[in-house]
């Protein structure tokens, strides 16, 4: 977050024309709050309408480049807001209740950029917004058809070349040809420390599969209040309860013949565990309040960050859903096991952000290079992809150096201790030379508990060279 606050500054001081103003009508308050979540994340600006009065006047005073419109409002229906916001110039993504195709159709024929089924999958949604600002962004400047990108497909990349992710790679090659003879789809568990790719690697596996064209459905566990969850994927009837005045068809349907991904599966409470179970065993689903059974035909990827093994022994996992999630896995390796994947990525990101911004090319200083393999990385890729953007942005001249980089303190000794290494731990540390010297010294010495010959291996320096400096700081092994 904080790095996407930093990249929109800077790109505001470097000139550069601010994303999208996006406006969302939407009634149901908790999916509101996450699109809207979701889409401040990605970088837009967003406020949120829960009616057709509402939306009217944001429109007028938020000025929006892009707006999402829910068809069913409570003061109406959203093709009455449509007309009015196509005739600004605005572009319409409009979202429509599930099997409601003549929604669909009447609002395209109205000028409505594109339309999104519900339940909407946030990635989906994020990917009919880029490409709608693509849409507009060549409209302005070209007056290009908006047909030409909009059949644009997502590339999902997972980019690296040591063994660990090489490996990887043919495990999801042998699961796609698994998966084309097997009657039922076998269900995959994908575990790994936050930001290994989990989420990567599970699109992988839908792009690589015969239904990759069906949907690919994401649902996060641990951000869906457990309250909602149950209605989220089994969906209801109409009545089922108070506030159910329309039947609903939940995201295990949605996913029709694609796949189902659950996300951070260790945080599904145990209740919904079981029923999840049944789904898994039975390969049917029933709505809230339904007695009608519909058959299950989605594959199922789960990921989780916990180590679920240990989470079934605390009683806090059911082990008959382990295993059955289990019956293939894949472990996602750490960022620091995957050896110069790290520069690869690091430069994959740099060249990202420089093109984004329309910056010139950047090169790491030695020093940081050498950083960027001795840091432990434990955000992984998702840490190193915000910390090079940064980098670049921040950095003035076109070399990287260590005080661009704002790697947590306790973590620098993992350079040598050379003088400039020094000089820029010092710079950015707002640190004396001697007292960055000794903190590079002390902390080398706690990483390597307390292993002189090993610190000063680490350091690039003599045992004897070490000795001298620790006692010149005053430090005892
Ligand atoms: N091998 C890779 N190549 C390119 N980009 C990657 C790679 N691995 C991860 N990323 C990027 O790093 C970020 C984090 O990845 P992802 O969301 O897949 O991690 P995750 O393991 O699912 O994290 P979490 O456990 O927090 O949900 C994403 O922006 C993703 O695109």
């Amino acid at each position: 977050m904080q790095a996407t606050i930093m990249e929109e500054s800077a790109a505001h001081h470097a000139n550069v024309k601010p994303r999208m103003r996006i406006l969302l009508v939407e009634d149901e308050a908790v999916f509101a709050r996450a699109v809207a979540k979701r889409l401040q994340k990605a970088g837009y600006e967003c406020e949120h309408a829960e009616s057709i009065a509402d939306g009217r006047a944001l429109a007028r005073q938020f000025a929006p480049d892009l707006a999402l419109l829910d068809m069913r409002l409570p003061d109406g229906n959203g093709l009455e807001l449509l007309s009015d916001l196509v005739a600004k110039g605005v572009a319409v993504i409009v979202l429509t209740a599930h099997g409601d195709v003549m929604d669909a159709v009447n609002a395209m024929k109205q000028g409505a950029t594109d339309y999104i089924k519900k339940p909407v999958d946030l990635e989906e949604l994020l990917l009919a917004i880029e490409k709608a600002e693509n849409a507009t962004n060549l409209k302005r400047q070209l007056d290009y058809s908006r047909q030409r990108n909009s059949h644009e497909t997502e590339n999902i990349e997972m980019l690296g070349e040591s063994a660990p992710i090489q490996a990887i790679r043919t495990q999801v090659e042998r699961i796609a040809q698994l998966v084309s003879v097997e009657a039922a789809p076998p269900t995959i568990l994908i575990s790994g420390e936050t930001g290994t790719g989990k989420d990567v690697v599970a699109r992988l596996l839908h792009q690589s599969c015969k239904n990759s064209d069906r949907p690919f459905v994401h649902v996060d566990c641990a951000s869906l209040p457990s309250e909602l969850i149950e209605n989220e994927l089994f969906g209801h009837e109409k009545g089922a309860f108070t506030s159910a005045q329309n039947a609903r068809c939940g995201l295990i349907e949605a996913a029709e013949d694609g796949t189902l991904f659950l996300d951070e599966i260790g945080e599904l409470p145990l209740t919904l565990q079981a029923k999840l179970l049944n789904v898994l065993e039975r390969r049917v689903v029933r709505r809230i309040g339904s007695t009608k059974e519909r058959p299950v035909l989605a594959r199922f990827i789960a990921a989780t960050n916990r180590d679920l093994q240990q989470m079934v022994i605390d009683g806090r996992f059911r082990s008959d859903l382990f295993y059955r999630l289990n019956v293939l896995s894949l472990n996602m390796p750490p960022l620091r096991d995957r050896g110069s994947d790290v520069l690869l990525l690091a430069q994959h990101f740099a060249t990202h952000t420089e093109r984004r911004y329309g910056l010139e090319k950047r090169v790491f200083s030695p020093e940081v290079t050498e950083m960027l393999m001795r840091y432990r990385w434990p955000g992984n890729v998702r840490e190193l992809r915000h910390q090079i953007s940064r980098a670049v942005l921040l950095s003035k001249t076109a070399q990287i150096r260590l005080q661009d980089v704002a790697l947590p303190v306790e973590l620098v000794a993992n350079v040598k201790l050379t003088t400039t290494a020094t000089e820029d731990v010092a710079a950015a540390t707002r640190m004396t030379l001697d007292a960055a010297e000794k903190l590079m010294i002390e902390k080398t010495l706690e990483q390597t508990h307390f292993n002189i010959s090993e610190a000063a291996r680490q350091l690039g320096i003599t045992r004897m060279a070490m000795r001298y400096r620790m006692e010149k700081h005053g430090i005892r092994a």
